[in-house]
């Protein structure tokens, strides 16, 4: 194999597959961190940055940031909570948002989490569910005035197709991620109690932030990216006299920009309104009388 000289380059853990890899993808492009990646080759060296990307699977980035195998890394909060990794977020960067949730088949009788101690829960989050299931155990024993309960929970790992397992016979209830619910829906399970909400971060190991400059700056651009896919330039027109409305409607990120206009009683207004609003916006901006309202996509930005 080519040796690969890492040599002075931050490391950057990418997930390689996956929910979160195309957006990862498109924050590096937004970023401009420009890379060739040869194939099946899992680290790329930037080519305009003193970077190498480490292309991982999600499960384990986020020990390889603690542990400083990598520097830095892309994962979900799910994914930080099972590792027990200690790492510092930096940014939570609005995708992959799902939540991690106790699910049981529809027609059981099981209505929530206590219900189901002492049975058989499948999942790939074995960590963080064993340390539910054990204070459900400790506080079914406490209430049973026992010093533990007969039969404890028990808590088997598997890597994927979680929700087959209650089918096959192979547990009583799983937990597993919930995003628009096909999955479980399909699967014949409902979730019965969510056990955190979850979304894709940038992680940092603990000692390297504060010595290391690059990490800043690659938190500063993804920032501006993601600020920049949120957000839209909204312009319009509007008598001074319903200026008080209009900032009411568009308050901006920080603040509007509001210049006069050279027709005797109009201000011009430029400001930054959330995507999903945009329509919204519009309507109640030309409700107030608002003229030549112009919404334009934002390529990039640098907040203060
Ligand atoms: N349905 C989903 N919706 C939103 N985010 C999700 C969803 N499923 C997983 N995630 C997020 O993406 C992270 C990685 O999960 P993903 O399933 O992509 O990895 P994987 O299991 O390694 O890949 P694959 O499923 O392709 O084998 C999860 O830890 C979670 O944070
Ligand atoms: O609520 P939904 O929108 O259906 O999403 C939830 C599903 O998404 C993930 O699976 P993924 O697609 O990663 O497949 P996997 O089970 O092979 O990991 C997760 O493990 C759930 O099964
Ligand atoms: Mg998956």
């Amino acid at each position: 194999m080519e040796f690969v000289d890492l040599q002075d380059r931050l490391l950057f853990g990418i997930p390689k597959k996956g929910r979160l890899n195309e957006q990862v993808m498109t924050l590096l492009q937004g970023a401009d961190i420009q890379f060739h990646r040869k194939n099946r080759i899992d680290i790329a060296l930037s080519t305009n940055h003193p970077i190498a990307l480490v292309f991982l699977p999600a499960a384990d980035i986020a020990q390889f940031v603690a542990n400083g195998n990598v520097d830095i890394g892309i994962t979900g909060q799910d994914m930080v909570a099972e590792a027990g990794a200690n790492v510092e977020e930096l940014l939570a960067l609005g995708f992959g948002k799902c939540k991690l949730c106790v699910q049981a088949p529809v027609d059981s009788p099981y209505k929530s989490a206590k219900d189901l101690v002492g049975k058989r829960i499948a999942t790939s989050f074995s960590s963080l569910v064993g340390k539910v299931f054990q204070e459900l155990d400790a506080e079914a024993a406490k209430a049973a005035g026992l010093k533990q309960v007969e039969n404890p929970t028990l808590v088997q790992f598997l890597s994927g197709s979680v929700e087959a397992s209650c089918a096959l016979g192979l547990a009583d209830a799983i937990v597993d991620l919930v995003e628009s619910g096909e999955t479980m829906h399909a699967a014949k399970l409902h979730a019965i109690e969510t056990i955190l909400t979850t979304e894709a971060v940038l992680i940092c190991n603990p000692n390297k932030h504060k010595t290391n400059p690059l990490i800043e700056k690659i938190k500063r651009r993804i920032e501006g990216v993601i600020v920049a896919q949120r957000y839209v330039l909204c312009t319009y027109n509007v008598p001074r006299s319903q200026m008080a409305e209009a900032v009411k409607i568009t308050p901006g990120k920080k603040a509007p920009t509001i210049s006069a206009l050279e027709t005797d009683g109009w201000v011009a207004v430029s400001v930054m309104v959330l995507k999903s609003k945009a329509a919204d916006v519009m309507d109640a901006l030309e409700e107030i009388g608002a003229q030549d309202i112009l919404v334009t996509e934002i390529k990039n930005a640098r907040m203060g």
